[in-house]
C-alpha cells in the first residue's frame, strides 16, 4: 500500500451555502475520476477556504455524495492580493496500485496553478493594439506558453509567396498547407524546420497576409493546429478569432484595442528603433487597410466575443494592461 495526496483548488461564485456545496462536490469528483479512485481508497480530506466564504463549511458535500470519510475544514492563510473565494483541497488515499497523481484545479483557482491546469487565454484585437507584446509578458509571468496565431499566418504567407502560389488556386494552397510543419520553440517559429521569425515580418509578407489569412482552406487547418496546441497545455494565444472561435471555451478572454492614431504611432515609432525608413501617414494607412480586411472577411472575421473583457490600452503601459488581466483571472 502506498500513500498519496492529492491537491487541489476551486473558486466559488457567491458566498452562498448552495454555491460552496455544489463547488466542493465538483472538485472531489473530477480528482477522483481524473485520478480514477475508488473512494474506498480515500484516508481522509481536509479543506481550506478563504475567509469570504462563511455561508457554508465544504464537508457536507461529501456526506451528500454518500461518502462516509474523515473530513476537516480550515481557514485558508489570508495573503495579500490572493484569489479570493476559494476552497483548496488536499486528498490523502491509499492504494495497492502504482498511481500517477493529477492535481485538480477548476475555474478561477486554475491561477495558482497554471503550470498543470490547463488554462486558456485568449487575447484578440486590431493590428498594433499590443497583441503580442501582453500576450508574451503575460505568458512569461504565468510561466506558460505564448501562442502568436497571427505568426501561423505569416509563416503560410512566406511559403506561398517563396513558391509564387496564386492565392486563388485553392488545391494548391490546401496542398501545400498539408505538407507544411509550424512549429514553436523558446519564442521562434519553425517553417518546415526553418527559423522564419524575422522572414516572417517583411513588408512583403505583412502586405500580403490579412489575403491568405482571409481562405477559408487556410483558416480550417490553422484553426484545428492551434486547437491541438491549445488542448493539453495551458497558453496564452493572440490573434483575431480566439475568443470567437479557437478557443470558444477560453477561461479568459481579453479584448485589446487604442486608438488606431495610437496605434499607428506605437508601431511607427518600433519601425524606426529598427532603422525602418517609413512615412507615419503610410504606417497609418497599413493598420486600417489591414483592420478592414481582418473586419470584413466573410469567414471568421476580426470581432469582439460577446463574453469577452475590453481594454483600451491607449492611455495604458503594458505592464498596467498585463496587472489589469491577472486581476481578471482572479
Ligand atoms: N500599452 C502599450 N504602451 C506602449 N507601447 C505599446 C503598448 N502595447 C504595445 N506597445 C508597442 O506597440 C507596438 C505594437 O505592439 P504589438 O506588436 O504587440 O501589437 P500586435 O497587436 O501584436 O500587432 P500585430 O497585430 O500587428 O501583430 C510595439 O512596438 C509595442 O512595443
Ligand atoms: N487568429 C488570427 C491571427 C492573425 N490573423 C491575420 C490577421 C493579420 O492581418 C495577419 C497577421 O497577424 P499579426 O501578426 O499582425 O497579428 O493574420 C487572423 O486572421 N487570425
Amino acid at each position: 500500500m502506498t500513500l498519496y495526496s492529492i491537491r487541489g483548488a476551486i473558486s466559488v461564485e457567491d458566498n452562498k451555502k448552495e454555491d460552496i456545496i455544489n463547488a466542493a462536490k465538483m472538485l472531489i469528483n473530477e480528482i477522483i475520476n481524473s485520478n480514477n479512485i475508488d473512494p474506498s481508497q480515500i484516508v481522509d480530506i481536509l479543506f481550506s477556504v478563504t475567509k469570504d466564504l462563511d455561508d457554508a463549511y465544504p464537508a457536507p458535500a461529501i456526506r451528500s455524495l454518500g461518502y462516509d470519510i474523515p473530513v476537516m475544514c480550515l481557514q485558508e492563510a489570508e495573503v495579500k492580493h490572493s484569489l479570493r473565494r476559494c476552497i483548496r483541497v488536499l486528498v490523502h488515499i491509499q492504494a495497492d496500485e502504482h498511481k500517477k497523481i493529477k492535481h485538480v484545479y477548476l475555474k478561477k483557482a486554475k491561477i495558482l496553478r497554471p503550470d498543470i491546469s490547463n488554462l486558456k487565454i485568449a487575447i484578440d484585437g486590431p493590428a498594433g493594439a499590443g497583441k503580442s507584446t501582453v500576450a508574451k509578458e503575460l505568458a512569461q509571468r504565468l510561466n506558460i506558453e505564448y501562442i502568436d496565431t497571427g505568426a501561423m499566418y505569416r509563416a503560410v504567407t512566406l511559403k506561398l509567396l517563396d513558391k509564387h502560389v496564386d492565392f486563388s488556386d485553392t488545391d494548391t494552397v490546401v496542398d501545400i498547407l498539408n505538407s507544411t510543419e509550424i512549429q514553436f520553440e523558446n519564442g521562434r517559429i519553425y517553417l518546415d524546420n526553418k527559423d522564419v521569425t524575422e522572414d516572417i515580418r517583411s513588408a512583403l509578407v505583412t502586405a500580403n497576409v490579412s489575403k491568405v489569412a482571409s481562405i477559408p482552406e487556410v483558416r480550417r487547418i490553422l484553426v484545428s493546429l492551434q486547437r491541438k496546441i491549445a488542448d493539453c497545455k495551458s497558453v496564452v494565444m493572440e490573434g483575431r478569432d480566439i475568443g470567437t472561435t479557437v478557443l470558444k471555451d477560453a477561461d479568459l478572454k481579453i479584448f485589446l484595442t487604442s486608438s488606431v492614431e495610437i496605434r499607428a504611432k506605437r508601431r511607427y515609432e518600433e519601425l524606426k528603433r529598427k532603422g525602418v525608413k517609413i512615412e507615419f501617414s503610410e504606417v497609418i494607412e497599413q493598420i486600417k487597410a489591414r483592420d478592414l480586411q481582418d473586419e470584413t472577411r466573410e469567414y471568421s472575421p476580426l470581432k469582439m466575443a460577446d463574453d469577452a473583457h475590453l481594454i483600451d490600452a491607449s492611455n495604458m503601459s503594458v505592464d498596467e494592461v498585463v496587472c489589469h488581466i491577472i486581476e481578471l483571472l482572479k
